[in-house]
């Protein structure tokens, strides 16, 4: 997979600026963590990558993934995955069609959905589980039904918004170290806003503190 190219953003809140001018690429072997204060748009920047900036904000810049320009895609043909802090699973929806909402529109035929839907299932060690109800699954287990349903859409990139804040200290590290095994599998690039340096330590590539970049390797 290439990697994802942002380049010259400016974003504003309100007339202000709020994140930019930055630039930064993200490549698959080098999962980059972005930090820095409470409300100083970390989330807003993966809000702007995903197409699904709200009114007061405004943006200029440009994100390429494959010589692709994504700013010019409406956010549906955005083929991002991302996982938030919290799972969002549908809680009327058993995990079987929790993870066939995540499937692309080309996978069209019944059979294939299936199958795609069951080596989901398999890859994230929840087979057996397809029927259940997701308020019936463990912490865990509802974190890696939301990783493999952020997978499902063939992504071309990976973002994370803190999804690790809210498991406790045990699940937190083996979510955390099976997001990054699955993404380095996959050769996918991967973003994360944290506020916590162990998570951007377990991501292993550079850290963007917004109003500056910093990389711990370099
Ligand atoms: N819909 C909105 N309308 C107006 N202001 C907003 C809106 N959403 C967010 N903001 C403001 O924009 C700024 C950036 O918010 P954002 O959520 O991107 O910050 P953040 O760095 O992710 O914060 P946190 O670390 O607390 O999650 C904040 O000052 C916030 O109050």
């Amino acid at each position: 997979m290439s990697a994802l190219e942002v380049s010259d953003l400016v974003l504003r809140l309100q007339g202000r600026i709020l994140i930019g001018p930055l630039s930064f690429a993200v490549a698959p072997d080098r999962p980059t963590t972005i930090m820095g204060p409470s409300g100083c748009g970390k989330s807003s920047l993966l809000n702007w990558l995903i197409g699904m900036l709200p009114d007061p904000f405004t943006a200029q810049g440009t994100v390429r993934i494959d010589g692709v320009a994504l700013d010019g895609l409406p956010p549906e043909q955005r083929r991002l995955g991302i996982l938030f802090q919290d799972d969002l699973l549908f809680p009327h929806l058993t995990v079987e069609e929790n993870l066939a909402f995540g499937l692309p529109a080309h996978i069209k035929r019944p059979g294939d959905r299936r199958n795609a839907v069951r080596a989901a299932l398999d890859e994230a060690g929840l087979a057996g589980l397809a029927g259940r109800d997701p308020a019936t699954l463990s912490g865990g287990q509802r974190a890696r039904v939301a990783l493999m349903r952020a997978l499902l859409c063939e992504p071309w990139a990976l973002l994370l918004d803190e999804p690790f804040n809210k498991l406790d200290t045990a699940l937190r590290e083996r979510f955390r170290a099976t997001v990054f095994e699955t993404a380095r599998r996959r050769d996918l690039p991967v973003l994360m806003v944290s506020h916590d340096p162990a998570d951007a330590a377990a991501a292993g590539g550079p850290v963007i503190t917004l109003g500056g970049v910093n990389s711990p390797e370099n």
